[in-house]
């Protein structure tokens, strides 16, 4: 109730007071236990990186210094501390998805402009990715800048076989055969190859080529001890660029030129993610973990970008396009049972190309 109250106030503010946040970028840090989330983290702010920081801990693992210094609340409860970092940065600890330390987290606007959210091992990133979509009251703070999967080289290739062998067993034929490793990678916008002291030249080959077969899109940075160029980590705007150079056996990308109608657009996407109305040529309904996508649409000036974790998907109109700039829709999809011609086939047959004389019938 008394949320409702405070929202109807809300309502009111932007004409009178101007918008003096800006939203705030959101860095999911996920990986698989002992991967080097953590040391990525302290990594990341002891590194100059003019910016001040805010650091969200979704668990406590053994071990790290930074875990170490924070006490931890009982068990069980929704648990909250903050602590000042060096660079003014701030570090919070929660027990829960994330998402109310970012929503209490908000209370202290200003303070910093960086969100490193940091998830629990087993977690698979998807749900809280995508909460960022759904909740809308959230999505007006903060945005998600991209998904960071820190990958353990030693035990990566181990972990994935398991992890399929076990969600092979228990899932019921047609579910999910993916375990939460290869969700992981599968949900990625940037691999970090985590551990490379510990393999051979060859292992790290056969590694990249596993982590690849799964997801072709990330960009892949080998590392020890995550000592990673800050650049190529934080402002990924994953969710606002969409880059197609790469593509393996998980990833399929269909592009066209010319602009698009966004209701074909829409309806194709929905078919595929929710109807799946699109299948292998054994059948088998494509199963998409992860799709996003940039269109040119009829009527609008600016590129709609789209994007699909799971089942739930996401539209947003970015920025301009450029009076010279060739327009073109591209779409890229992760996932299994992705069929690269049937998909194309879909893809032409719902989502006809159309001259923008055309565009009064949006
Ligand atoms: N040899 C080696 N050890 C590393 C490397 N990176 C991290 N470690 C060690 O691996 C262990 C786990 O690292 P963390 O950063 O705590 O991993 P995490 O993903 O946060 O772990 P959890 O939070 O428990 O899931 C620590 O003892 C690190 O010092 C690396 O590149 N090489
Ligand atoms: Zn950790």
């Amino acid at each position: 109730m008394q949320e409702g109250a405070m929202s109807d106030e809300e309502d009111f503010v932007p004409d009178l007071v101007p918008a003096q946040y800006a939203p705030i970028p959101v860095l999911i840090i996920t990986g698989c236990l002992g991967a080097g989330k953590t040391t990525l983290l302290n990594y990341i702010l002891t590194e100059q990186h003019h910016k001040r920081i805010a650091v969200i801990l979704n668990e406590f693992g053994e071990g790290s210094a930074m875990e170490k210094s924070l006490s931890i609340g009982e068990e069980g409860n929704m648990y909250e501390e903050w602590l000042e970092l060096r660079n003014g940065c701030l570090c919070c600890s929660v027990k829960d998805n994330g998402v109310k330390a970012i929503e209490n987290l908000m209370q202290k606007r200003g303070r910093f402009d960086y969100i490193l959210l940091e998830t629990t091992g087993l977690a698979d990133p998807g749900p809280v990715a995508s909460i960022f979509w759904l909740d809308k009251e959230l999505g007006s703070d903060v945005y998600l800048d991209g998904i960071v999967t820190v990958v353990d080289a030693k035990n990566i290739v181990k972990t994935l076989d398991e992890a399929t062998e076990e969600a092979m067993s228990e899932e019921p034929a047609e579910q999910s055969t993916l375990g939460t490793p290869a969700r992981q990678v599968a949900l990625a916008d940037l691999l970090i190859l985590n551990k490379t002291d510990l393999v051979t030249p060859a292992e790290l080959d056969e590694i990249r080529s596993r982590l690849v077969a799964i997801n072709g899109a990330a960009a892949l940075l080998p590392t020890s001890r995550c000592r990673v160029d800050l650049d190529k980590i934080l402002d990924l705007h994953a969710y606002e660029k969409v880059d197609f150079k790469r593509q393996s056996l998980g990833t399929v990308t269909l592009e066209r030129p010319g602009s698009v109608r966004r209701r074909d657009l829409e309806s194709f996407v929905h078919g595929l993610l929710w109807e799946k109305t699109v299948a292998d040529r054994r059948g088998r309904p494509v199963h998409m973990l992860r799709m996003k996508g940039m269109a040119s649409v009829v009527g609008e000036e600016r590129r709609l970008i789209l994007q699909a974790v799971g089942e739930i998907c996401d539209t947003e109109l970015a920025s301009r396009w450029e009076p010279d700039e060739p327009r073109v829709t591209r779409l890229i999809f992760i996932g299994r049972h992705l069929d690269e011609s049937r998909l194309d086939e879909a893809f032409r047959s719902t989502v006809p190309v159309v001259s923008e004389h055309q565009a009064d019938a949006v």
